[in-house]
């Protein structure tokens, strides 16, 4: 079922995205937000056009009060999204207007309310140690108290689809008294995240059908199917969808927002955010994922940097002819871009694309296309890996090519004689490098050794001492990462180390492959294609 309004302008009330990065997505393991980042996050979100940000559980945690405390004190002032607190029912045999945790959550300020209340017979028996009748009396009594005091009221009916399909009276009451009480929206939540999505679709379009409310759904991704789960809900009848941030969430998580997103606009022409939004998908999902302190997935649907990275030689030569062949939708509408790895699996194709990247065209050159080709096939097969390092396949195509009067040098300024590294042990136990370099530039011979706190450090700081007064931009160029693995993957040879030299020089980063026998060898292959790499970018803006 597709519902787009007629002027393809955002859904508003009629569909929710429902956010809970900052409740359910703070339930995964290994974040910790504070209340500043809690802020920050609901600015993000609020940017992106959510239509409810919920923000936390306010009387069961003290962070998560304060956040309440100081977002209606107007440190967060919304745009598009509406605040929600979440929290439990009245406790059994309690007052609702006298439960401290009820009370907790009308004190928050938050407009709406998400109450989460048991629908399986067994956790209300068990866990809740009550009976059916106590169980929706809670629920009725705590929507109808809330929404009395001016609050717009959810309900999370917890463990729902395990609970009907135990006992479906059980689990459709607990839905009827919240209705009863006033609740807006009946949200049935996949708890223990065990759903599939036909089986969850069924359920949701017979509730759909024997209740006529309005129903949501919050998935838990433990079968890897939270966001299928989520859209398969939505195309059977729920208007409401709970997810989080890059499907943060207890165990293994939630339904990621962006991939739900990303589907219900995409795939389903919903246009459930506001219509610039998609193209901050990518750059929102980064932004959460800096705050909560867990590198970006590269590999993650949509906005991963991977997500529309394409490897195989095949997809890039119908690539070539249009982008469309080998891409779900245009990247760029989630903001995101598209990206060809060029790797042993490369064909012409792959490189004629990546040569485009880098300024250079290959087209007319089948030749040098093919050499190309070759050579990095023949170099990965050694331990060379070009999909990380740009600058030197950059610089293995620019060689190849070199017939081509018009493309700047990619030879060396320098030429190396020799060099030498020794490793001193002092009397004290520290140990220092010490480096001597022997190289040729401008027509002079140069010698100039430096110490360093291990054989490369040494190596580059005497490179650079050697070569700076003739090569004064030197000084802007840094080390920024350098990364070292050793490579037995072939039986019966002697391993081999593969460095990846990543440099910067404040405004642009690039990074080099050295591979060889020994990791000295491998530095300085991998640090003289910086440099390379450098001398020609330089050479290029001093002759345009
Ligand atoms: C499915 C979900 O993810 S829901 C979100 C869950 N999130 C959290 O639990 C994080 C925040 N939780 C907390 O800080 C604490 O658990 C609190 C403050 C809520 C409760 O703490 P405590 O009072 O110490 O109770 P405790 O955590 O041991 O047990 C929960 C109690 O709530 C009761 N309870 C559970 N669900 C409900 C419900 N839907 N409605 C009312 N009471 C409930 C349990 O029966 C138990 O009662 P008991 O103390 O009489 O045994
Ligand atoms: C409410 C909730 O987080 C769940 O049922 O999983």
């Amino acid at each position: 079922m597709t519902r787009t309004s007629p002027a393809g302008t955002p859904l508003g009330d009629s569909f929710h995205v429902y956010d809970t990065t900052l409740r359910d997505g703070a339930q995964r393991e290994g974040i910790s937000y504070s209340v500043a980042d809690k802020l920050l996050v609901a600015r993000h979100l609020d940017s992106l056009g959510v239509g409810f940000i919920e923000g936390g559980w306010p009387g069961a945690m003290p962070k998560d009060t304060e956040f309440f405390a100081r977002a209606a004190a107007g440190e967060l002032e919304l745009k598009h999204a509406a605040l929600v607190a979440f929290g439990a029912t009245r406790r059994p045999g309690a007052k609702a207007h006298e439960d401290p945790q009820v009370l907790a959550l009308l004190h928050s300020g938050a407009p709406v309310v998400t109450l989460v209340a048991k629908s399986d017979r067994r956790h209300v028996e068990r866990a809740l140690r009550t009976d059916i009748a106590e169980n929706c009396a809670m629920v009725r009594d705590t929507v109808r108290f809330l929404v009395g005091e001016g609050r717009r009221v959810f309900l999370d009916a917890e463990h729902f689809f395990d609970g009907y399909a135990y006992d479906p009276a059980c689990a459709l009451k607990v839905l009827e008294s919240a209705v009863d009480g006033g609740a807006d929206v009946v949200v049935l939540c996949d708890t223990n995240g065990g759903q599939l999505p036909t089986g969850l679709a069924e359920t949701v379009t017979d509730v759909v059908a024997r209740t006529g409310f309005r129903v949501g759904i919050h998935c838990q991704d433990d079968t890897s199917c939270a966001v299928a789960n989520s859209v398969a809900a939505v195309q059977a009848g729920a208007s409401h969808v709970q997810c989080t941030a890059n499907g943060y969430g207890e165990r293994a998580g939630n339904a990621d927002l962006f991939a739900v997103v990303g589907n219900l606009v995409t795939k389903l022409g919903m246009p459930v955010l506001p219509a610039d939004s998609a193209a901050e998908l990518t750059r929102v999902s980064h932004a959460l994922a800096e705050i909560a302190n867990i590198a970006p997935d590269t590999h993650q649907a949509y906005v991963g940097a991977s997500a529309f990275a394409h490897k195989a030689g095949l997809h890039a030569s119908a690539i070539k002819v249009d982008p469309e062949l080998y891409n779900h939708i245009d990247p760029v509408t989630v903001g995101n871009g598209m990206r060809v790895l060029v790797t042993e699996m490369a064909g012409r194709a792959s490189l004629e694309l990546k040569g485009r990247e880098f300024g250079i065209d290959l087209a007319g050159q089948p030749q040098a296309l093919s050499s190309a080709v070759r050579k990095v096939k023949e170099l990965e097969a050694k331990g060379w890996s070009f999909e990380a390092a740009d600058a030197s396949l950059e610089l293995l195509l620019r060689r190849e090519m070199r017939e081509d009067a018009d493309l700047p040098a990619a030879e060396p300024p320098f030429t190396l004689e020799s060099y030498r590294v020794l490793l001193d042990r002092r009397p004290d136990g520290a140990i220092v490098s010490e480096a001597t370099v022997k190289v040729r530039v401008d027509g002079e011979r140069v010698i100039a050794t430096a110490e360093g706190n291990g054989p490369v450090h040494a190596l580059d700081a005497a490179l650079r001492k050697g070569l700076l007064p003739h090569l004064p931009w030197l000084d802007t160029v840094e080390l920024a990462d350098y990364k070292v693995r050793i490579l037995t993957e072939h039986p019966g040879t002697d391993a081999v180390t593969r460095v990846l030299v990543e440099s910067t020089d404040g405004d642009h980063e690039w990074t080099t492959v050295g591979v060889h026998g020994n990791i000295v060898e491998a530095s300085w292959l991998a640090l003289c294609d910086a440099l390379v790499h450098k001398a020609m970018h330089v050479s290029q803006l001093t002759t345009s």
